[in-house]
């Protein structure tokens, strides 16, 4: 039941619209049942009789075709792909140059195609009509990358996406950073996402202004990075003052290649 109500709220066709003005421009197609079948990796064979399932790829009808086109017109040339809750990440070394850059309907059905990550919950999610996102693709740094953990509608924590990696500006900017994620959420986010307790990844890239790429829910299976779910965890059962300040976690020096758990937690203050 839960998670229907995650599959919901944490769906992107669920949250683009009231973020529209605060996140890359997206083209959202929903997937009707034909054309969902040419994005699984194996037509389902159990007790399938029908003459087109022969193993055979399926060709995209001619009209979704179209509409995928008006999307990249729409977009640009290059799009970033995802269904309503992940991107095909897993998919990266198919394509060419190693990166998740969509720039035909090809690109896009060989990255569902050959993601784990999309057949899984293509497979297995059921009662929720399944999306293609296209994203207008945007330069990144990892850097400027933070997933920000949200508990009882409060952020409490901001950590690097690109966790464990040292970046020498977050020790000088650190207070800087945790003002503006701040700022952000709570003139945009605070109190209009329909959930308490979630994660959102927020990206800084001055001089532009911050945007969300993404929502998540929180639990022991999201990835926290430089948290753990042991100590965010009873967070949750927790009243707490709603001023409380979020803490900013990050690797405070170069450690080297090999990073070992017990020199990590040296570097982690308290939330
Ligand atoms: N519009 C975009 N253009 C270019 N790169 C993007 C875009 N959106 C996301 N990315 C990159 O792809 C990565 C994964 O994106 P995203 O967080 O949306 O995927 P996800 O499957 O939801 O990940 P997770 O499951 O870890 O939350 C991001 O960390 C970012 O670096």
């Amino acid at each position: 039941m839960r998670e229907i109500q995650d599959h919901k709220d944490f769906s992107i066709c669920s949250w683009y619209g009231p973020f529209e003005h605060i996140t890359p421009k997206t083209v959202i197609l929903e997937l009707s049942e034909a054309v969902l079948k040419c994005f699984l990796f194996e037509e389902p064979s159990e007790d399938d009789s029908s003459e087109d399932s022969d193993g055979e790829e399926t060709p995209l009808p001619g009209e979704f075709k179209e509409k995928l086109k008006n999307a990249f017109n729409t977009l640009g040339k290059t799009v970033f792909v995802k269904n309503n809750w992940h991107a095909p990440i897993d998919a990266k070394m198919f394509s060419t140059g190693n990166t998740l850059k969509a720039e035909s309907a090809d690109d896009i059905k060989l990255f569902f195609t050959t993601s784990t990550v999309i057949q899984k919950d293509l497979f297995n999610i059921k009662g929720i009509p399944f999306c293609l996102a296209l994203r207008k693709w945007i330069s990144i740094h990892p850097a400027a990358e933070f997933r920000c953990i949200v508990v009882n509608d409060t952020l409490r924590g901001i950590t690097s996406r690109d966790w464990p990696t040292f970046y020498a500006h977050f020790k000088e900017e650190g207070s800087e950073i945790v003002e503006n994620i701040s700022d952000f959420f709570l003139e945009n986010i605070k109190a209009k996402f329909p959930r308490k307790n979630y994660v959102v990844d927020i990206v800084l890239s001055y001089p532009d202004k911050p945007f969300i790429l993404d929502f998540g829910p929180l639990n022991s299976r999201t990835n926290l990075y430089a948290f753990s779910w042991k100590e965010i965890g009873p967070l949750l059962n927790k009243d707490f003052q709603d001023e409380i300040a979020p803490v900013f976690r990050y690797l405070e020096c170069d450690i080297g290649i090999m990073i070992r758990e017990d020199a990590l937690k040296k570097f982690r203050p308290k939330v």
